[in-house]
């Protein structure tokens, strides 16, 4: 059976976006996700995204499926690119108010904005050992600039949640760093029992940073949503960065406000329909 789809990205990250609103129960596994997202054999994508129905009062739940078949919590470019998805759907103009997103890292508020942007709530971050989660630090413990051998090399890291566990680590000149070597060593190690999204960051001022990264179950992606957000979080606590900033990533900039009002996260940035078929 031909299952219609329609491919989005932001900045880069490219998603396969499926209309599952009619049931809870995405309509691919994981073994077929693997398939769709190949970029040699099947539509080629970072990962899948289900519009699913809403639960407990939310407008819309998101799953998503990372390119290997694994099930991420959350997934920042990929929620901006689901509210366009849902007003392309819905077939009204692009002001609507927030959607309410149900997602396995809680509820998640994305908005879109007059000058056709995605502004997300993206919820707090989440700090503590056990919540990332990693051994790194004993569980009600944060970690923050603590040392990791990876590689041959220590690498000071601080490590953030959010929903998704991110590992981040400053360096001086991120076009150096040998991402396909290094990553995949990051996101196995043992301290980590979920693994780990990477993000590589060069400080170039208190208020622009530039990131590469290795996702999780996707490896090296034009941009992270979530892992901006764990960056500059980052940032903040090692005093390297404000709590606004923009993140440069090879994708393209992204917007990030760590607020000091309500301790939440929000993230600006764009996502853009690339053509729709049918598989
Ligand atoms: N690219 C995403 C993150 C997708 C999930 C990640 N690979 C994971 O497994 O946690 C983003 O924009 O946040």
């Amino acid at each position: 059976m031909a299952i219609e789809f329609s491919k989005y990205h932001g900045l880069g990250n490219d998603f396969i976006l499926i209309d599952n609103r009619s049931s809870l129960t995405p309509v691919l596994t994981p073994e077929k996700a693997v398939q769709w997202c190949d970029r040699h054999f099947g539509i080629g994508a970072d990962g899948i995204i289900f519009a699913l129905p809403g639960q407990n009062g939310t407008d819309y739940t998101m799953r998503i499926f990372n390119s290997d078949g694994s099930e991420p919590e959350m997934c920042g470019n990929g929620i901006r690119c689901l509210a366009v998805f849902l007003t392309d759907l819905e077939g009204i103009s692009r002001t609507k108010d927030k959607y309410h997103i149900h997602t396995l890292a809680g509820v998640i508020a994305p908005q879109l904005t007059d000058d056709g942007q995605v502004k997300v709530d993206m919820g707090e971050p989440r700090l503590l050992a056990e919540e990332i989660p990693t051994t790194l630090s004993p569980s009600e413990f944060q970690v923050i600039n603590q040392p990791l051998e990876v590689a041959g090399k220590t690498w000071d890291v601080t490590c953030v949640s959010m929903g998704n566990p991110h590992c981040i680590t400053f360096v001086e000149d991120v076009a150096a760093i040998n991402l396909e070597s290094i990553g995949p060593q990051f996101e196995n190690h043992p301290v980590f029992p979920k693994k780990t999204n990477t993000e590589f960051i060069e400080i170039v001022n208190r208020n622009y940073l530039k990131m590469r990264v290795w996702e999780r179950g996707a490896g090296i992606t034009l941009a992270c949503g979530t892992g901006a957000c764990a960056s500059l979080v980052a940032g903040v606590l090692n005093d390297k960065c404000d709590r606004t900033a923009t993140i440069e990533l090879p994708g393209g900039p992204l917007e990030i406000e760590w607020s000091e009002l309500d301790n939440r996260i929000y993230m600006t940035g764009p996502a853009e329909r690339v053509f729709t078929g049918k598989y």
